[in-house]
């Protein structure tokens, strides 16, 4: 176990009152929170988003990637169904940080992808490590859920780290014109699961 549960307390939103709880890396002290809905202790599979940090998609109104649109969506689809788990892994940037994550923006403002520009800063396409969400779920009584995500990279990874993940729910909202690009390579190049509708916004 990498993370311990340090506090919860309530959280009412728009779509309704959700439980917020932090936890803490133990080798780090890096933080990352869980917003729960219901019940989520009663064995069934639980409807869940793992959501990585984009603090310029969730909280400054990007318009570059889906992440504020798959955020509120992901939040009323869980309040929608009376249950359900929030994780927010502040992996920011697909791990990289918040400042090379603007500085893959200037490549990209160049003319590279998203790919191309995390490999000119000498990163992997995708640092994230998701064992850490694991790690969330079992420590809220969690082993089973139906993850929303676009993703099969994820669904891969939180199973061999013992989560059974019993469905894929997608989870397509935001497209618009200032990210097909960016969509597209997500699904070209990342293995995303995206029905594009590009020049068609
Ligand atoms: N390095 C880098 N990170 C980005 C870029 N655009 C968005 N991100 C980060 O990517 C993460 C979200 O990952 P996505 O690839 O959008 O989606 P996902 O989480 O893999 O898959 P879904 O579950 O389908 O949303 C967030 O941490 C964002 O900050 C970019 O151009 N470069
Ligand atoms: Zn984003």
């Amino acid at each position: 176990m990498q993370l311990k549960r340090v506090a919860q307390a309530k959280l009412p939103t728009p779509w309704g009152c959700f439980t917020i709880v932090g936890f803490e890396e133990i080798a780090t002290g890096k933080d990352h929170v869980a917003l729960v809905f219901g019940d989520v202790n009663d064995q069934t599979s639980i409807l869940t988003r793992v959501h990585s940090e984009c603090l310029t998609g969730d909280a400054l109104f990007s318009l570059r990637c889906d992440c504020g649109f798959q955020l509120e969506a992901a939040l009323k689809q869980i309040a929608k169904e009376g249950k359900g788990i929030l994780i927010y892994h502040r992996q920011e940037g697909r791990n990289i940080g918040l400042l090379n994550k603007i500085r893959a923006y200037a490549l990209q403002d160049q003319g590279l992808d998203t790919v191309e520009a995390n490999e000119q800063l000498g990163f992997a396409p995708d640092e994230r490590d998701f064992t850490l969400c694991a790690d969330m779920l079992t420590l809220l009584g969690v082993s089973q859920i139906r993850l929303l995500t676009n993703n099969p990279e994820k669904i891969k990874v939180l199973e061999q780290a013992g989560i059974k993940v019993t469905e894929r729910v997608p989870l397509e909202v935001g497209e618009n014109a200032n990210n097909e690009h960016y969509l597209a390579t997500k699904a070209n190049k990342l293995g995303h699961l995206l029905h594009l509708h590009p020049g068609n916004h």
